[in-house]
């Protein structure tokens, strides 16, 4: 397929954009729905390829998801549907199953637990890319929980035998958060739940352990959180010298409920769209901001007011107006990685030199994220930089360039951002960006179209 031409801006950008549900709320609702006893909804879910392969992991082992029309006026993509899921899993047809966990680390974290509670064998595989993503710490915990598992790394294979004893277990989540929340999504189906204490030198992606936890507390599960201050930081990184991080949860056998629930808006998915704002000098408007989340999508205001811009939520949403000139930041990215790659797209824009530091985990991720950023904004003369625990940003004069985004939809979306104000730049894969924002080069086109 021919290389997609980044549009230029011709102004700054003013627009306002509806950005479809969260990956991550939309995933979890749907684990928390299948294992529940009865039929939930889910008010203005994601459909992307994350969202669908999970779908249809859960259809594998048993559940019924349906697609159903939604009430008006809850989704900010007009016209989509609910998704309607009875549960619980568990009776898989022929006895086996296959799932396809695609490039989603929420599918193949978040669906080998529930495989457990069926009652066959099923098969884990998904892309290449996802056969080097770190699952060994969850598959063993899961044996100590008393699941039968052939395999180490994908492809894997459970013998589900309609359930598992639970119990407590260590985990070293160092490289990823997903391993915990994929063993305490499942575990009130567990007999005895579980008790699952992370031990290692750091735990990236902290808000996603909360957004577990209240997810599975707002399904009705009693979950008991040790204090993180107690017990040792969170997000800290790798450091001889500092006390290895420590964090227990304790989920209790029972639940969940079957729910209706509305979806947040994706705010890492707005991401892309904001920084269009901050790099033109324009302004954009993210309407159903919502006022309180656990996504770290959060933080994005605070970033980009570091960055130069102002942001303010009002009752049309978050608003954020580009300042016209952009300072480079020095930030911890540990609890919020997924930012990094867009804050290195405006960095490399910047007047000033960035640090992004705290995500040696992204080197795990859809891609070795931190090389990918750096080879490829390389291409267009910006000086980027690889570190131990992240990026180091320099101020250079661009040029345009072919961007390779290496299977990752969130390096797609930051070229774009730098394609906004570099004449010439391609980016190979659009269509990339289907992960988690369907329909990417089309609401590019009508923001710039304001
Ligand atoms: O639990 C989740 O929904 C997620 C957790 C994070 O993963 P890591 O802990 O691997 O960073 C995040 O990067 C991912 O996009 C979504
Ligand atoms: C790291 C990400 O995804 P995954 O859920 O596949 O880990 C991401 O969306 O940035």
């Amino acid at each position: 397929m021919d290389p997609w031409p980044a549009p230029v801006a011709t102004g700054p950008v003013r627009a306002t954009v509806a950005v479809p549900g969260s990956k991550s709320g939309t995933n979890r609702a749907l684990v928390l729905a299948a294992v529940a006893d009865g039929t939930s909804r889910l008010r203005a879910p994601l459909r992307s390829r994350d969202t669908l392969l999970m779908a249809g992991a859960l259809r594998a082992l048993g559940a019924e998801v349906t697609d159903a029309p939604g009430a008006p006026g809850t989704s900010a993509t007009p016209g989509e549907a609910d998704l309607v899921v009875t549960g619980p899993l568990g009776a898989i047809s022929g006895g086996a199953a296959t799932v396809d966990c695609g490039n989603a680390g929420t599918v193949a974290r978040f669906t080998p637990a529930l495989a457990t509670l069926a009652r066959g064998d099923v098969h884990f595989d998904g892309d290449p890319r996802m056969r080097e993503r770190p699952l060994t710490p969850l598959l063993a915990a899961l044996r100590g929980l008393g699941a039968r598992i052939d395999g180490d790394l994908m492809p894997f294979t459970v013998r589900g035998r309609g359930g598992i004893p639970g119990g407590a277990v260590t985990v070293d989540a160092s490289t990823s958060s997903q391993l915990v929340s994929g063993l305490l999504l499942g575990a009130a189906r567990f007999e005895r739940g579980a008790t699952v204490t992370h031990a290692g030198h750091r735990l990236p992606s902290g808000p996603y352990l909360d957004m577990t936890v209240a997810d599975l507390r707002a399904a009705g599960v009693v979950v008991h959180v040790d204090d993180p201050s107690a017990v040792g930081g969170r997000g800290a990184e790798a450091d001889p010298g500092a006390a290895p991080s420590t964090r227990r949860w304790r989920v209790e056998p029972g639940g969940p409920q079957a729910r209706d629930r509305v979806i947040e808006p994706d705010l890492n998915s707005a991401a892309a769209f904001l920084a269009a704002a901050a790099a033109t000098g324009g302004q954009v408007t993210i309407p159903g901001w919502p006022e309180r989340t656990e996504q770290p999508g959060r933080m994005l205001p605070d970033l980009l007011v570091a960055m130069g811009c102002q942001a303010e939520l009002g009752p049309e949403g978050l608003r954020v107006t580009g300042g016209g000139r952009l300072t480079g930041i020095d930030v911890d990215l540990s609890d919020f990685g997924e930012a990094a790659p867009v804050l290195t797209g405006l960095a490399v824009l910047a007047e000033s030199p960035s640090r992004l530091r705290g995500i040696a985990h992204l080197r795990l991720q859809e891609t070795d994220r931190l090389a990918a950023l750096a080879s490829e904004l390389g291409r267009l003369g910006a000086r980027v930089a690889v570190t131990e625990d992240g990026l180091r940003i320099d101020p250079a004069p661009l040029h345009g360039g072919r961007l390779d985004p290496h299977a990752d939809h969130r390096l797609a979306m930051t070229f774009a951002v730098v394609g906004l104000v570099v004449p010439g730049v391609t980016v190979d894969d659009i269509a990339t960006t289907g992960k988690t924002v369907p329909d990417f080069a089309r609401m590019w086109t009508t923001m710039l179209a304001g």
